[in-house]
């Protein structure tokens, strides 16, 4: 009997004991009656608050606050630990989300303060907050802007995105207008923003594209630092260069980037100065306004628009008054022949030349579009590269997609291409003969100026000097040398203008 008491075998027995307790509690769920037991204990010794969020106001007002309170909810992983819950299908088929049920009650922790939420559902939908009057006046406005801040994330990363295009009344180019949503008023219609560009599918310089990444995001930060300096919280952008280079496919990638909404405007649907400020009022915050092939606009014949409509639409007195949170793109295939006033410093802040395909896009493509890191055939085609032969990353991306099957048939196809074509990239006729009636080339003049651009000799050079990279490193290097328009630029976080300013 003694060797009952040895303390050795007492120990064994209380680690055995514990051992099965431990296996009851958690493998029969025990666990959890023994939680909520000790939860109803323990509010015995506390004294609450409740803080009811109605889905209407008096005035039968929607109340923000319980869309915002159901968004937050509704995302926590704590639905999921609770008893029951509703199951719905998401917005993608194959996507499932978890609801509260009406009376549901869930449970949170906010900086080590439990709250529990109860989903009422009486003659009027309420949330219920239930909060330890100890607790209360601690974290209750931190709880509640917390609320305020999770919801607005959650609901523009799920925003739907929309693309708008602007109408006319009177349309009658075979566009069924009818069967698109109405916004704005009627000026515009929408459909789903589908498009799946994104910046990681845009072949482009790696810098560059980290460049416009950090500006796009610090310009969604900036609208204090906007509002300081007396400015309108948007930012302009300049996409131009040859056919084909992906300046529409960036513009997608912004939006996507963004989660903005896209208003398309068409100018050659406006029929006058007016028309396009009731446009531009009509749109939306948090949306990229685009104006594709302006330089087209500009040089054609229309005269239903002047130029100092259009510099209107750009940044004038309306913008100061409904234009906040917006990103504006123009796109032009070449600045040439473009008035400078619209070019005139200032008037878009950041200009970005998209190039012909260099090997580094053509290696980029080469992975997205047949997923290839390397290949033997590499070498020769960078070789031809450096002959300056170049063809536009819409023409280099087509022969890959089309010889998917096949990488070193489509390669081959490239390189033939690339030797066809040779420095010169004068034969658009054949390209588009290659291409078929896709072929993204639109005219003679616009090769021959980019031929230009990329000659053998001054290639790297006048790289680097397009994307504005020379300047921006001038400032890093000399940061005394400020003249007033260096001044205003650092006011930007960064400045790709190129060309004539630069020089
Ligand atoms: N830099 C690029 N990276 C990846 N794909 C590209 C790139 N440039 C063009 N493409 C592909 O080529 C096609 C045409 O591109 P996009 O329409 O964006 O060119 P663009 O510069 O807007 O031409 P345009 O001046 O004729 O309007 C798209 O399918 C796009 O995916
Ligand atoms: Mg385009």
């Amino acid at each position: 009997m003694a060797i009952l008491w040895n303390p050795l075998i007492i120990l064994f027995i209380v680690l055995v004991s514990l051992f099965l307790i431990r296996v009851l509690l958690f493998k029969t769920g025990l666990i959890y009656v023994t939680n909520k037991w000790w939860r109803r204990f323990e509010d015995y010794f506390h004294v609450y608050q409740f803080f009811k969020v109605p889905e209407f106001s008096d005035g039968m007002q929607h109340n923000q606050l319980y869309r915002k309170v159901s968004i937050y909810l509704n995302s926590l992983t704590s639905i999921e630990d609770s008893d029951f819950t509703n199951l719905f299908t998401g917005k993608k088929s194959n996507e499932i989300v978890l609801g509260l049920d009406p009376n549901q009650v869930i449970e949170d922790d906010f900086l080590g303060a439990k709250v529990s939420w109860i989903n009422e559902r009486k003659s009027c939908n309420t949330f219920v907050l239930k909060v330890r009057k100890a607790d209360k006046r601690r974290i209750l406005r931190p709880y509640l802007q917390h609320i305020h801040t999770v919801s607005d994330e959650l609901e523009q990363i799920r925003k739907n995105l929309r693309l708008h295009i602007n109408v006319k009344d009177d349309d009658d180019d075979g566009c069924d207008v009818d069967n698109l949503e109405k916004s704005g008023n009627g000026l515009w219609r929408s459909v789903p923003f589908t498009h799946p560009s994104t910046f990681d599918t845009i072949a482009m310089e790696t810098d560059l594209k980290n460049r416009v990444k950090s500006d796009l995001e610090s310009f969604l930060k900036a609208k204090q630092y906007y509002h300081r300096l007396g400015r309108v919280w948007k930012r302009s952008f300049l996409l131009y260069g040859p056919s084909g280079t992906g300046k529409s496919s960036f513009v997608a990638a912004m939006a996507n980037f963004l989660c903005y909404d896209v208003y398309d405007v068409d100018l050659s649907r406006v029929s006058s100065d007016s028309d396009l400020k009731m446009l531009l009022l009509q749109t939306t915050s948090k949306s990229v306004i685009v104006i594709e092939d302006l330089d087209r606009f500009l040089t054609g014949k229309s005269t239903a628009l002047s130029l100092s409509g259009v510099l209107n639409f750009m940044d004038g007195i309306l913008n100061s008054c409904c234009f906040e949170e917006r990103v504006m793109v123009f796109t032009m295939n070449s600045k040439d022949h473009v008035d400078p006033a619209i070019l005139r410093p200032g008037r878009i802040d950041v200009h970005i030349f998209f190039p012909l395909c260099d090997f580094s896009a053509f290696k980029t493509l080469a992975n997205s579009c047949l997923g290839l890191k390397d290949h033997k055939l590499f070498p020769q085609v960078e070789e031809i590269f450096q002959n300056g032969a170049s063809l536009s990353p819409a023409e280099i991306s087509e022969l890959m997609i089309s010889n998917r099957n096949s990488p070193s048939r489509a390669l081959k196809t490239v390189i033939t291409a690339l030797q066809t074509d040779g420095d010169g990239r004068g034969s658009a006729a054949n390209i588009g003969r290659r291409l078929g009636d896709g072929g993204s080339r639109k005219s003679i003049d616009e090769s021959s100026e980019t031929s230009g651009m990329f000659s053998r000799d001054n290639t790297v050079k006048e790289f680097r000097k397009l994307y504005g990279l020379l300047r921006l490193k001038s400032h890093r290097k000399s940061p005394s040398s400020d003249s007033a328009s260096e001044q205003k630029d650092k006011s930007q976080p960064f400045d790709l203008a190129s060309g004539q300013r630069d020089d």
